[in-house]
């Protein structure tokens, strides 16, 4: 079903694509309150895609009016959980029949190769919308053991108007980590979609219309961080905002809380994640393949890419070599030819921020053993880069591009020392072959989720979020995600014969 087609199937979907250009509000396109318009590019070839709603605070206000006024009269909120999983359902199926379509778009806007978009993005948020939908009837409220002469229930209430502020690396995926658990829970959202990558949540949102999800709960508004992310921000009728992004822009989303109405903020942020792998570990092979993975899927552009390699040094020099094998399988190129593992990077910026880490590297004298070639000024090669330590720009900060660092250590304990040298706390994955020493990492790393023996961030039945400056407030994903976008309500219930102020202490 998600199997690739060829580069000339692609082409000729991409040809005759019809792209959207307006926001989306109150269940139709519409352009910007000032007429403005800002340019999507592709990166890959700099062509210009569409020219795109510049929405700002008026087309917020909007927006918020109107997702406010459907939260409530209940259209949404209070059809049945089985109605709101049907619809979902429905939504789900769509993009499935539209999914060689979302697949080039989300690959044009991005730079994204089709091949990763149509086998991993596609399905993944296929299935993310699924899984929620398939859990809100599912899900049973509570009751408190207060005695007999109460009764008390703790139920789950829909929190109202979400902003979903999204990032630019997984458009789609992210849309659908947000507003799946959101809709499920009888929310109304307000997305604000990266200006880099605006198409894809804008044609799931016209579908989500066709699968009867009505106007008004499903509202784009696009345009910059400034002009409308800071006005969703800052909006005193908004209950919520669900963030992904970087962690500056994150600490901004908790200002703005703190500045209007104490909304509920959660937050998704970078990561500058460690592959640990001990002299124990049982398949290098394995390793070499996770890793090359873990450092390099999607460009590198990914919270939990691993960034930082910290290695046993008596394997070392073992593993790069199998390293270098699998990452000479990762070829560099066109974005719509399935064959290329690595397309564009996003945007001749964040092109600029990637390539100034390989200057560091070579100003600080470091051995960059493989890659670390740019081409067109948007395409940087998979590249590794050796004996880095932990004075150096590339073992602290978050790059978001295919450079892996090589770090070595002696001892369990400056493994787990170095691995922990860092403001965030995402995710890690170990490789050993010993159950003890990947129990003792597991618990002794400080991050989200820490995978033994292979990269991934779990399906959709795990939490996914981090420690320290990675995350804040809740966690995407699972059954924990849901709640992120609900109240909780206790109702006490006197059934005594006594006055309430007897019963209630
Ligand atoms: N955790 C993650 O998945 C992501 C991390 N990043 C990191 O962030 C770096 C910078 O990328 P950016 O695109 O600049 O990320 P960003 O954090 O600035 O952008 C994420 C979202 O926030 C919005 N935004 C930006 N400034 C805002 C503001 N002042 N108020 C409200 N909303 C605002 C953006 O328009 C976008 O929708 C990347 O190089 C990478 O290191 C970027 C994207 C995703
Ligand atoms: N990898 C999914 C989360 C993110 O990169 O933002």
């Amino acid at each position: 079903m998600h199997e690739p087609l060829t580069a000339t199937e692609y082409k000729a979907i991409a040809a005759g694509l019809q792209l959207p250009t307006n926001a989306f509000i109150d269940g139709a396109f519409r352009p910007a309150n000032s007429g403005k318009t800002f340019t999507s590019i592709n990166p890959a070839t700099g062509e210009v895609l569409a020219e795109i709603a510049a929405c700002d605070s008026s087309d917020v206000d909007f927006a918020v009016e109107k997702a406010r006024e459907a939260f409530e009269d209940g259209r949404w909120r209070l059809r049945s959980p089985g109605e709101r999983k049907e619809a979902l359902l429905k939504l789900a199926k769509l993009l499935e029949r539209n999914r060689h379509e979302l697949a080039v778009m989300e690959s044009l806007d991005s730079g994204k190769p089709v091949r990763e978009c149509q086998t991993v993005d596609v399905p993944d948020s296929i299935h993310t919308l699924r899984w929620h939908a398939e859990l809100i009837d599912k899900l049973y409220d509570n009751t408190a053991p207060v005695g007999a002469n109460a009764l008390t229930m703790i139920v789950r209430e829909p929190i109202g108007v979400v902003g979903c502020v999204l990032p630019w690396n997984f458009p789609l995926l992210m849309l659908a980590w947000k507003i799946g658990p959101a809709l499920a829970a009888g929310c109304s959202v307000i997305v604000k979609p990266a200006q880099e990558t605006t198409l894809t949540t804008l044609r799931v949102a016209e579908l989500a219309l066709e699968a009867g999800i009505p106007a008004g709960v499903f509202n784009v508004v696009t345009g910059s961080g400034r002009e409308v992310g800071e006005p969703i921000g800052l909006h005193m009728d908004v209950d919520m905002v669900a963030f992904t992004g970087s962690t500056p822009t994150g600490r901004r989303f908790l200002r703005y809380a703190a500045d209007s109405n104490l909304k509920k903020v959660v937050l998704e942020c970078g990561g500058k994640n460690p592959a640990v792998v001990l002299d124990d570990a049982e398949d290098l092979d394995l390793v070499a393949e996770q890793v090359v993975n873990g450092a390099f899927w999607n460009m590198g552009e990914n919270c939990s890419a691993t960034s930082r390699l910290i290695v046993h040094a008596r394997v070392k020099d073992e593993l790069m070599k199998r390293i270098g094998a699998y990452m000479r399988e990762w070829k560099t190129g066109d974005p719509l030819d399935p064959e290329n593992r690595i397309g564009a990077l996003v945007s001749k910026s964040h092109y600029e921020k990637v390539k100034s880490f390989l200057d560091d590297a070579k100003t600080e004298k470091l051995s960059v053993t493989q890659g670390g070639e740019t081409y067109n000024g948007i395409f940087i090669e998979p590249t590794l880069v050796e004996d880095v330590t932990p004075a150096s720009r590339l073992f602290q900060e978050e790059i978001f591009g295919p450079i892996l660092s090589v770090t070595t250590f002696n001892t369990l304990a400056e493994a787990t020392a170095l691995a922990n040298d860092t403001n965030y706390g995402l995710t890690a994955s170990v490789y050993t072959g010993s159950l003890r020493n990947a129990i003792r990492l597991t618990r002794d790393i400080r991050a989200g989720l820490i995978t033994v023996n292979c990269f991934g961030e779990g399906d959709a039945t795990t939490p996914f979020g981090g420690y320290k400056e990675s995350g804040f407030g809740g966690r995407d994903k699972s059954v924990f995600a849901h709640d992120n976008y609900c109240e909780l309500k206790t109702i006490w219930i006197d059934i005594s014969d006594r006055s309430v102020d007897e019963t209630i202490r």
